[in-house]
């Protein structure tokens, strides 16, 4: 066995899941690829100092440094892309908190981060979308825009089950196809990739549970259901027959107008919840024109991945776009963007998304007061117009600064 990379931080302790997070949480930390340099250490650094002025010294992170990408195989050596010794800190610290990870397009290894996503189960990608005044966006009103995407995050055709072209378990599949289904519907299948869109009653159903508690959590008005079900009729159909299901018998929702649409009312606050669905491309348009209309969303996992980076957009793009992959035992935060490789290690871009997917990680952990400060101080750097460039370039009299700088200037404004 290989010699452990891993330095448990001394005077830390462990979260466990169900128990109060301990004062000296251990909370293990991968860095990630391309700006993972740039924007990882910009946001250990705001959150340390977001702890300290809340909590004046009674509270601190130890964080954990753990391996995944190219850092990994730099340490570990050929092919440990995702060495056991990481996955078995993730479980074993419970929540955690991830830089992006490239994933090479075509051909190469799959991608880790649906890898690290169906290892440790993380079945709820969570991603919230809301405006902070003075941001740049491409809206009459982006304020409109607050939405929480669900998105299902480990199966569907996104999950890497397919065989490349030409390949003989290619040709296996299409013949299986054709022989024994019956399939006449494969246009050229005689040099033809072949991809599987697995999407399960079980998946779904716990997703959209989940989406429909945090409405009740949170006094959200709807959940949408968005899905391709007039296409693909038993993976994106199911999942839209499944949640209408789960909010009639685990929720007891009632029929509007005879349906499907459906409603009960929050047992918390009195106030009614409906459940609707919307089909993925008219979906796309209406959150441009009609933005309030939506609230919390639930889809799997293809769609959420669109629908998360054109929401982002709307409210000034992916480098203020959040996210936390979750499952019933552990948490892994992460921000919606990639590894945004021409701009690594330039000390550039935003940080942004990765402080606010720490901001939600402080939450999960019950600091409501630390990560209170760290939204008081992205609100006022951009209220100050002191910006990195990708809000720079749409902002009259901004004051452009690099990554480290935008998290000094938050952290000047705690
Ligand atoms: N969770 C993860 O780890 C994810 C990993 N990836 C991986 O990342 C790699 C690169 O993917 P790519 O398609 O280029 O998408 P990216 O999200 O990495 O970047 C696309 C563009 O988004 C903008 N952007 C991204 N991050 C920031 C930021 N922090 N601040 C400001 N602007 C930002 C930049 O726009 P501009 O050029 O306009 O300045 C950038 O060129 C791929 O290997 C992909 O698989 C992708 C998504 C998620
Ligand atoms: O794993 C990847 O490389 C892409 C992931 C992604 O785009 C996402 O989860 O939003
Ligand atoms: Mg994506």
């Amino acid at each position: 066995m290989s010699e452990s990379r891993i330095k448990v931080p001394a005077g830390g302790q462990k979260i466990v899941p169900g128990q109060p997070t301990p004062d000296n949480p251990i909370i293990p930390f991968i860095e990630g690829d391309g700006i993972g340099v740039d924007i990882t250490p910009v946001m250990i650094k705001v959150i340390d100092a977001a702890v300290a002025k809340a909590y004046g010294g009674r509270r601190r992170i130890h964080w954990m440094e753990v391996y995944a990408g190219e850092k990994s195989v730099g340490l570990y050596g050929p092919d440990q892309w995702i060495p056991q010794e990481t996955f078995d800190a993730l479980k074993e610290y419970s929540v955690s908190i991830k830089g992006p990870m490239t994933t090479p397009v075509g051909g190469g290894i799959r991608s880790l981060n649906v890898a690290l996503r169906q290892e440790l189960d993380l079945y709820q990608c969570l991603r919230p979308v809301r405006y902070f005044k003075g941001v740049p966006s491409p809206l009459k009103d982006p304020s409109k825009t607050d939405m929480v995407i669900f998105r299902e995050n480990t199966e569907d055709i996104y999950a890497g089950v397919e065989w490349q072209a030409d390949s003989d378990a290619a040709k296996k599949v299409i013949r299986f196809l054709q022989d024994e289904m019956g399939v006449t519907k494969i246009r050229f299948p005689q040099n033809c990739g072949i991809g599987v869109k697995p999407v399960s009653v079980e998946g779904s159903s716990r997703l959209v549970r989940a989406a429909i508690r945090y409405a009740i959590d949170n006094d959200r008005k709807s959940v949408t259901l968005v899905h391709k079900g007039n296409i693909m009729k038993f993976t994106e159909g199911l999942f839209r027959d499944v949640g209408y299901q789960v909010a009639k018998n685990e929720f007891g929702a009632q029929p509007i107008d005879g349906g499907p649409w459906c409603s009960f009312q929050n047992p918390a606050t009195g106030r009614e919840i409906v459940i609707k669905d919307a089909i993925a491309d008219a979906f796309l348009q209406q959150i441009l024109l009609r933005p309030a209309e939506y609230d919390v969303i639930a889809c799997c996992n293809l769609n959420g991945d669109y629908i998360s980076d054109a929401l982002a957009a709307q409210v000034g793009g992916i480098g203020i776009a959040p996210g936390a992959n979750i499952s019933d035992k552990y948490a892994c935060f992460e921000a919606t963007h990639g590894t945004a490789p021409k701009y690594a290690g330039l000390d550039k871009v935003n940080p942004g998304s990765i402080i606010l997917s720490a901001e939600m990680m402080l939450r999960h952990l019950g600091w409501r007061e630390a990560a209170d400060l760290v939204i008081k101080a992205v609100e006022a750097a951009i209220g100050d117009k002191v910006v990195t460039y990708d809000f720079a370039r749409l902002m009259d009299g901004a004051t452009e600064v690099g990554c480290s700088a935008f998290g000094d200037a938050m952290i000047a404004r705690m």
